[in-house]
């Protein structure tokens, strides 16, 4: 018979910090009346490239504003890379990087300005932003326009530079609302080859509603339907063809 080793709160505490690199723990948040999330409880192994489905309003960039501390919930918990976002913002921000969807982009500045002024605001050294300047450049493809003003750039060279700054201070955890959404098909995949580069290394939770993104770059899915999760599990779960994904994600979406 095995026995059961007893852990005390803080070895728990410890265990699912090193676990879980993401964490919605009864996450509502409330408008008034209105609930933009209800009860959102999920968590984002070590590794893991999970997606956030759902229709339009479904509450993904709301939970996503919970989980990165920019919005404070009604109820419930948010914690990146082991830390509660509302107690320990520093902690979790270090650990964290965040594509918004619309990203406060400055728009007479150049991806050059912009990055500099974001990693100087992060506190990052003059040599470590030099280096990480570069990679992030080369990474996220921006060279031709890195000294161009932001309000002369496409949709897919803006959402780069957004991916730029969430990769700009190397964090372990990316949260990426709607990363490719207005993209072009080209753009789409070299956002795509982008993140499943990343997926290697980072923890990653990426909201979507295309599903052909979802089996492209993601081995887990959380649905999320009027504020509350409908369905977590593999995306083979979900469906082993197009066609079965799209049938359960109407199913589970419009009930
Ligand atoms: N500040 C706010 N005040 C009132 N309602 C809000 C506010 N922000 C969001 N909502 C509502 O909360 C719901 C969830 O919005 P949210 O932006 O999280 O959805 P979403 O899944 O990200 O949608 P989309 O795919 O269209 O971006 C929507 O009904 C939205 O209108």
């Amino acid at each position: 018979m095995s026995e059961q080793v007893q852990q005390s709160p803080a070895e728990q505490s410890e265990t699912s910090s090193r676990e879980n690199m993401i964490e919605a723990i009864g996450l509502s948040k409330f408008y008034g009346q209105f609930a933009a999330t209800k009860d959102v409880t999920f968590s984002v192994p070590r590794g893991q490239v999970a997606a956030f489905l759902g229709p339009n309003g479904a509450g993904k960039s709301t939970t996503m504003k919970l989980l990165t501390g920019f919005l404070s919930p009604s109820e419930g918990q948010a914690r990146v890379g082991g830390y509660d976002v509302s107690t320990h913002r520093i902690e979790a921000s270090q650990k964290l990087g965040y594509l918004p969807e619309n990203g406060p982009l400055y728009e007479e500045m150049t991806p050059q300005g912009f990055l500099t002024y974001a990693g100087s605001v992060r506190g990052m050294s003059t040599a470590e932003l030099r280096n990480r300047l570069e990679f992030v450049m080369e990474k996220c493809d921006l060279s031709s326009v890195w000294n161009k003003p932001i309000r002369k750039l496409s949709r897919g060279f803006r959402q780069r530079v957004g991916m730029a700054q969430a990769l700009l201070h190397d964090p372990d955890i990316l949260i990426l609302d709607e990363p490719t959404s207005g993209l072009d098909p080209n753009q789409n995949q070299s956002v795509r080859d982008l993140i499943r580069d990343l997926g290697k290394t980072k923890t990653i939770l990426l909201s979507t509603h295309i599903l052909q993104e979802v089996k492209a770059v993601c081995s887990r899915v959380i649905l999320i339907n009027q504020g509350s999760i409908v369905f977590d599990g593999s995306v083979d779960e979900l469906g082993n063809s197009q066609d079965d994904m799209e049938t359960n994600f109407h199913k589970l979406t419009h009930a």
